[in-house]
């Protein structure tokens, strides 16, 4: 696991849009994984910049989100296919029939989780999956204690969770109960990860993902068993790992070392992966 250290939020948002373009331009049919939530808004807005400015094209993208809320139709303002079209599909030449999402208003939430993993499957590997990270370790919606081996799913989001979220609903009696996610295994099938970090509030759960033991109380720490994950994170996000980690190692190594040297003048640390659970 590559783990890149950046100044803020911007900074990771821009350091993010570059690695996307740069994986899209090699790779024009590329599918994308995607992440919601306040992290990748920023990203999002880059890709939209870049697109306007110079003709980035995802003509043959496809997209697959991570997570629906349950109960919530693609119109309601606050469904994840809404936040999807308005901050960055309308803004792109994106064709909307590549873009997927669960069905929050499916009239059986089991049947449509089951079918969205299909479609992923069917569709061969995600190549590039976004996520943001729960303050609890979540990865998509799977909330401490999902197994390790799970598809997509329906899940009971935890009030740790919901509270979170409550931002966007400005209340939590707001906030869906209930969601489908795809599952950790299918998050773990992509060809590569992309984890984005920002904010003091995930100090914590970034140094618990990166230090501590793999299990499945914290979904996130199994991407330490990823061939190919890299995190790029903020300094307020690594105030608890700075001294541990990036203190601990040369300072050239820390900033010019591993396979991300190309990414000059930013930090950046290889986190040996992991094969044992
Ligand atoms: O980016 P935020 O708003 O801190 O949320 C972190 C994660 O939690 C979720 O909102 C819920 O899954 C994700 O969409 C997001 O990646």
């Amino acid at each position: 696991m590559k783990l890149i250290k950046v100044a803020d939020y911007n900074e990771m948002s821009r350091i993010a849009a570059d690695y996307v373009i740069d994986k899209l331009h090699r790779n024009p049919q590329i599918k994308l994984g995607m992440a919601t939530g306040d992290t990748p808004k920023g990203l999002y807005r880059e890709l939209i910049s870049d697109h306007v400015m110079n003709g980035t094209s995802y003509k043959h993208v496809q997209t697959f989100n991570l997570d629906e809320y349950i109960g919530l139709s693609g119109r309601d303002y606050q469904s994840y296919r809404y936040y999807m079209d308005t901050r960055l599909f309308d803004h792109i030449d994106i064709d909307k029939k590549n873009t997927h999402l669960p069905k929050g208003d499916a009239v059986d939430e089991f049947a449509e989780a089951e079918a969205y993993e299909k479609l992923i499957q069917d569709s061969g590997k995600v190549d590039l999956q976004i996520l943001g990270l729960g303050g609890n370790g979540h990865i998509g919606f799977n909330e401490p204690g999902t197994p390790f081996d799970s598809t997509t799913h329906v899940v009971e989001l935890t009030l740790a969770t919901r509270t979170a979220n409550a931002k966007f609903f400005g209340s939590l009696d707001l906030v869906p109960n209930r969601a489908i996610t795809m599952g950790i295994s299918t998050i773990m099938g992509s060809e590569e990860i992309l984890l984005l970090v920002s904010g003091a509030a995930k100090s914590t759960a970034l140094s618990r993902l990166v230090l501590r033991e793999i299990d499945e109380g914290f979904p996130a720490s199994i991407l330490k068993t990823h061939q190919n994950a890299t995190i790029i994170a903020d300094e307020a996000a690594l105030q608890y790992l700075d001294s541990v980690v990036f203190g601990s190692v040369p300072a050239h190594d820390a900033i010019h070392g591993g396979r991300n040297a190309d990414i000059a003048g930013f930090w950046s640390l290889d986190v040996p992966v992991q094969d044992t659970i």
